[in-house]
């Protein structure tokens, strides 16, 4: 069992034939359905943009001030322009270390204050190139997102609207993190993320060169496979959303982070999720058979105003 890496460049092309887009979005369709996590190369985007989102969050959490993260650490909603979910924070749980921004989609809507998932993003001042070059990357990822929601709506053989009409606003989620390195001799299990699935549509995930941190879960449900970053390609996973909206045929892969090494690990996670007001149920014309739930909006599923069951 591997991960398989899948080169989208055909698909991306204007003069490629329906049959060969076909054949990419069959190949990720296979990927979804047994692995639910694949290498993305052939996506568009300049490695250069790679290297620049990876040094500017170096630099971020290596140079800037204990003021500044403080100043725009995560605040709760119904406090000024905080929301809950936008900002600077630090976890340290038994289960899980690292240091996090975070920044979502800004929708229009009263406030401040804010209420949960509707405020403002903070940005750091430092680097000052972070905020640009953070922008330019979420538009070519959510361009990226859009397009391979038209492979997979082409493989499972859905109108392309059923798909596209639940993602065109998407509600992404940017996360620049660092997994703080563990000097020889200290426990181990400092730095890391506890097993879990995604919770959205489509992560996209960047990541430095440091192998053997990101673990996936097998299908067997017992080995862990390492996925180490392959240069040039985007290490993707399916969330549980989208494992909603295709009856748990697409698989929504546990995965989790061990950080060993004695360096930081700069990670950043992109992760494009449905439209705010998307609805959540499955979509397949199989649907009432295998239905674990009514259908909700994605608001209330964010906000926790509703736990889906999946
Ligand atoms: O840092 C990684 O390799 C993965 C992080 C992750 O799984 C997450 O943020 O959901
Ligand atoms: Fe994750």
């Amino acid at each position: 069992m591997h991960i398989p890496i899948i080169d989208f460049s055909a698909f991306l092309d204007s003069t490629s034939s329906d049959h060969v887009k076909l054949e990419v979005a069959k190949n990720l369709d296979q990927a979804c359905r047994e692995v639910g996590f694949f290498y993305l190369s052939g996506h568009g985007i300049d490695p250069s943009l790679f290297s620049d989102m990876l040094s500017n969050a170096k630099q971020f959490f290596t140079t800037a001030s204990t003021e500044e993260k403080d100043r725009i650490k995560v605040r709760p909603s119904g406090e000024g322009t905080g929301d809950d979910s936008r900002g600077y924070r630090v976890v340290e749980r038994a289960d899980a270390g690292y240091e996090a921004v975070d920044f979502l989609r800004e929708i229009e809507t009263d406030g401040p204050p804010y209420t949960r998932g509707l405020g403002r993003n903070q940005w750091p001042q430092t680097p000052e190139s972070l905020r640009s070059t953070a922008e330019e990357y979420t538009t070519h990822l959510e361009t990226l997102g859009v397009a391979i929601m038209k492979a997979f709506a082409l493989a499972l053989d859905v109108p392309e609207e059923t798909f596209a009409s639940r993602v065109d606003q998407s509600f992404w989620q940017l996360r620049l993190a660092a997994y703080p390195g563990v000097p020889e001799g200290l426990d181990q299990t400092k730095s890391g993320l506890y097993q879990h699935s995604d919770f959205g549509i489509l992560t996209f995930l960047l990541t430095d060169d440091h192998k053997g941190s990101l673990k996936v879960l097998a299908p067997n449900g017992e080995d862990w496979l390492s996925a180490d970053p392959v240069p040039g390609a985007l290490i993707c996973n399916i969330g549980d959303m989208l494992s909603v909206w295709t009856d748990g045929i697409y698989k929504s892969t546990q995965h989790k982070v061990l950080h060993t090494s004695q360096d930081m690990r700069i990670s950043i996670p992109f992760f494009f999720d449905p439209n705010w007001n998307a609805r959540i149920e499955p979509v397949l014309g199989n649907a009432e058979k295998k239905s674990k739930g009514e259908g909700v909006n994605y608001k209330d599923v964010f906000t926790g105003a509703i736990k889906y069951p999946y």
